[in-house]
This record gives structure tokens, C-alpha cells and sequence, in this order.
């Protein structure tokens, strides 16, 4: 695996990869990686011929009184997992290298950015469109991975890529859980024992919701109520949104009758988890995936097999 924190020395070496004809995937994370992350790795080897994976906590999708400076790091573990995982590239890049000088131009996705957590962070989905576009321009991936766990993430990069015609095929994938079910996530870290024990009740939710629907709730306002008042039984749990939208636009709906996302940001002590599930889509029940945004799976980008392959 090579390691890069130079925009032009990363590319200069694409550059020369892809005149070969062979295919290149991108996989942008903040680091910090675990299970999940690595289902993102393992999809985009699978899929392509070289993965590169960008490994940058970007101060633009931070809000002031946010964790910028406390967001967990460990460069010399991500990278001994990603060697491991057959990772061709890893970016690194400082601050100082994706941004030597203030950024004017921004990527905005309005208004789907100033819903649900764009509600709590403001600027956030600015500062994540901004960064995605930087990260595909200097890697110019034919593909790129994304996470369900970051749903609403996924949608509005979906939506830019195709306003912009950004030539990157975006794929998504299902959350990988703990035994618990509680989602992986870089900011678990920060849980203390007793809430990384709460925190169990976000996945249960989700399948409360999905129980209900299967009864025959249809009004989503009532959903709300009653997942509002389900997450109640944990006291550590402090909900901040508890949506249930279009799943395909995000919009509110009245009535579930087309499939929905619920979505969950609850906050244990300073920790914001989010999660999600679609529901109502005729895609087996709880496989997350997101409706109608999301091209098909089995699609490969790889070119011919086994032609030498830069490890
Ligand atoms: N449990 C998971 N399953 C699948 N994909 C995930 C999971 N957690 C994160 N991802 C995806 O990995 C990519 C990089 O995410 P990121 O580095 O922010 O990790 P994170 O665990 O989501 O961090 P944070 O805790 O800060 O939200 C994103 O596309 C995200 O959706
Ligand atoms: C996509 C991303 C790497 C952009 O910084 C980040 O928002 C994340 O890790 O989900
Ligand atoms: N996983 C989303 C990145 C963030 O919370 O900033």
C-alpha cells in the first residue's frame, strides 16, 4: 500500500494507472476505522481494480462547538488495517494540503442539507458536499462508497453527483452492527460503559418502529410519538430527531405508504449517535438499503482480473 498526502503526487500516479485501463474506487472516511469502514474496503475491492481510501477529518463539516479537535485519530492503526485489507492507496492528507489557503467555492445542497442533522449542525452538509467534490476531483474515482448509517450523507451526495454530473457511480452500504445491533461508528469511542449499554436502545427502536408499521401504524406523526416515547425507557437517551421522511427525497410524509427512513439522532451525554432504517420498501425487511437513490449491486468495474495490481 502507498501513502499520499500530496494531491499532485496522488494523482500523478492514478494518472498513470488509469491509461492502463484499470479501474479506481474511492472509499472517503474521517479514519478511525472499524468494522464498518472495512465493508466499505471489502465492496470496493471486490468491485474494482485499485481502492483508494481517503482518510481526512475535515474542519469544514465541523460547527464551532463541535469535536474537531477531539475526533479519535490513529493513522499508524487505520493504516496497518487497511495494508492488511489489500488497500492500494491511502490519502492522508493535512489540512494544510486539502485546503493551503481558505476555500471560497463550497458545494451546497440545499435544502436537503438543512434537514434533520443539517437542523443540529448547521453548515455540516455544506462542509461534507465541499469535501466529497475535492476528494473526487483529485482521485476522479469511476466509484465511490458510501455508509447507510450516514443515510441522509448518502442521498445528498447522490443528489449533487447527479445535479453536476459528477461522472462517479455512488454506491451504498448496509450498516454494520455491533453484537447489539448498535451501529459502528468512529464517536462510540467517547461512550462511557454505561452508555455504550444505553446506546442499545437506538437499534431497538428502529425494530420497534418496524414492528409497528408491520401492525398497521400508517400515520407518521404517530410513529414519531411512539418511538419518541420508546427511546424514553433509557433515560441516558436524550432524542434530538426522531423523523420519519420520504426515503427517496427526504420529505416529510403524512401517511406511510411509499418506503420511509427513520431516522434517529440521540444523544448520550455529549455523544450524538445516528441511525436508521428504511421501512416499507420491498427490499427484505431491515437490509437498509436506500430506496431509489442507490444503484444496483453487482455491477463490477473491474477490468480484466489479476493484471498487476499496485499493492
Ligand atoms: N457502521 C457502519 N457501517 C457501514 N458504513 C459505515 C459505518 N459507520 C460509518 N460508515 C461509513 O464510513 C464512511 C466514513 O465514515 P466516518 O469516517 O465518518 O465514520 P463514522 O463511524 O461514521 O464516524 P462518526 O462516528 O464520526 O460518525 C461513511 O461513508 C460512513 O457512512
Ligand atoms: C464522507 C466524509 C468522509 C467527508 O468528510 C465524512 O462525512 C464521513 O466520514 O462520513
Ligand atoms: N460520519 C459523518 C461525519 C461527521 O459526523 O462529521
Amino acid at each position: 500500500m502507498r501513502v499520499f498526502s500530496s494531491i499532485d503526487e496522488l494523482r500523478h500516479t492514478l494518472d498513470a494507472l488509469k491509461r492502463q485501463g484499470r479501474t479506481v474506487a474511492l472509499v472517503p472516511t474521517m479514519g478511525y476505522l472499524h468494522a464498518g469502514h472495512m465493508e466499505l474496503v471489502s465492496r470496493a475491492r471486490a468491485e474494482n481494480d485499485l481502492v483508494v481510501v481517503s482518510i481526512f477529518v475535515n474542519p469544514l463539516q465541523f460547527g464551532q462547538a463541535e469535536d474537531l479537535s477531539k475526533y479519535p485519530r490513529d493513522l499508524e492503526r487505520d493504516s496497518a488495517m487497511l495494508k492488511q485489507a489489500g488497500v492500494n492507496f491511502l490519502f492522508a492528507p493535512g489540512v494544510e494540503d486539502m485546503y493551503p489557503r481558505p476555500i471560497l467555492a463550497v458545494v451546497d445542497v440545499p435544502d436537503l442539507g438543512r434537514e434533520l442533522e443539517g437542523a443540529v449542525r448547521p453548515g455540516h452538509f455544506a462542509g461534507v458536499a465541499t469535501v466529497v467534490s475535492k476528494l473526487f476531483n483529485i482521485v476522479q474515482p469511476q466509484t465511490a462508497y458510501f455508509g447507510e448509517k450516514d443515510y441522509q450523507q448518502v442521498v445528498i451526495i447522490k443528489r449533487m453527483v447527479e445535479d453536476l454530473a459528477i461522472p462517479v457511480r455512488v454506491i451504498s452500504v448496509p450498516t454494520v452492527r455491533d453484537a447489539d445491533g448498535l451501529a459502528f461508528s468512529s464517536r462510540n469511542v467517547y461512550l462511557s460503559a454505561e452508555e455504550r449499554r444505553a446506546a442499545a436502545i437506538v437499534p431497538q427502536t428502529l425494530d420497534e418502529a418496524e414492528r409497528l408499521v408491520a401492525d398497521g401504524l400508517t400515520d407518521a406523526r404517530e410513529l414519531e410519538a411512539k418511538l419518541t416515547t420508546f427511546l424514553g425507557r433509557e433515560p441516558l437517551a436524550k432524542p434530538e430527531v426522531v423523523a420519519v421522511r420520504d426515503a427517496s427525497t427526504l420529505e416529510p410524509v403524512g401517511s406511510i405508504e411509499e418506503p420511509v427512513v427513520v431516522a434517529l439522532f440521540v444523544r448520550f451525554g455529549s455523544t450524538r449517535l445516528l441511525d436508521n432504517r428504511v421501512i416499507g420498501s420491498n427490499r427484505a425487511a431491515g437490509s437498509n438499503r436506500i430506496a431509489g437513490v442507490i444503484g444496483g449491486k453487482g455491477q463490477t468495474g473491474k477490468s480484466q482480473p489479476g493484471k498487476g495490481v499496485t499493492k
